[in-house]
């Protein structure tokens, strides 16, 4: 195991610790692994959703030996858990980011990379991509939840901003509230680009297993309120909301975005 350090929460959530990105990026990529072999065994079908941010380059071990080899690729079906209303080639665009870094270096099957429609707003794009999301329900590429009605994918992996932002969910956003949608739009993002589409929080927290993966000292405070408790409104940060309900969340962090926590916060 190569991390120095892991907590488990009472309510649930994980917490594991890194000495550096490259520990941390060795054992996400075997935590990724693991879960995709195991949604094939069970369905034969891994459902991953991404976020954007640094947490494509924690990947980079993915995209190497042994998983090259071992991992059944053919049976990966690709989200994105948000996206900038972009075009597909715009340096901000989540699929380009996603693209370059890992999935043109895996053998993805085309069409099982679910992209939106980056031709139309983003209003109408989250419309478009939830029923692109309700399609693959109904045709059990993507399971139902149990406990939901929503899509229950098998990860959701997740950055968090210093604002304790996930997806392209933004503390004190009307769009945390949304109960209904599986995929919502925001316009005013505060991290640019303005507009995006995100998973809304129930989707979420249907997923059989979320990742938040968060690196660099300029987290650690966000992380030190996501972990004690403690802080303004830190109940209301979006990354404290991810807590899924029939599902498990790990959260993978650095020893820099970790250096605000105490001994205590460790155990
Ligand atoms: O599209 C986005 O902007 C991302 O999905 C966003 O949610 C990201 O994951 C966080 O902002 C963390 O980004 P960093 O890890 O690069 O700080």
């Amino acid at each position: 195991m190569a991390h120095y350090g892991a907590k488990k929460q009472k309510d649930g959530r994980e917490f594991r610790f890194y000495e550096n990105t490259d520990d941390l990026s060795t054992e996400l990529a075997e935590y990724i692994a693991e879960l995709s072999e195991a949604a094939v065994k069970e369905c034969g079908i891994f459902t991953l959703a991404l976020s954007g941010g640094s947490l494509i380059s924690l990947m980079r071990k993915l995209c190497g030996a042994p998983y090259t080899r071992t991992v059944d690729w053919a049976k990966w079906h690709i989200f994105f858990a948000d996206e900038q209303a972009v075009a597909k080639s715009h340096p901000d665009s989540n699929y380009r980011l996603a693209k370059e870094g890992f999935l043109s270096k895996v053998p993805i099957i085309p069409n099982h990379l679910h992209a939106i429609n980056y031709t139309v707003s983003a209003e109408q794009a989250a419309e478009d991509y939830e029923f692109v999301i309700r399609q693959l329900v109904r045709t059990r590429v993507v399971c139902a939840s149990d406990v939901s009605d929503c899509p229950k994918f098998d990860l959701i992996l997740l950055g968090m901003g210093r604002d304790g932002h996930v997806a392209s969910l933004f503390p004190n956003h009307p769009v945390l509230n949304e109960t209904e949608a599986w995929v919502t739009f925001v316009t005013n993002s505060p991290k640019p680009p303005p507009e995006r589409i995100t998973f809304t929080l129930p989707v979420i927290n249907s997923a059989s297993h979320v990742a938040v993966i968060v690196t660099g000292s300029n987290k650690a405070e966000t992380v030190k309120f996501v972990i004690s408790g403690i802080g303004p409104e830190c109940s209301s940060l979006p990354a404290n909301l991810v807590q899924p309900i029939n599902g498990k969340v790990v959260w993978f962090l650095d020893r820099a975005a970790a250096s605000k926590l105490h001994g205590s916060e460790f155990s």
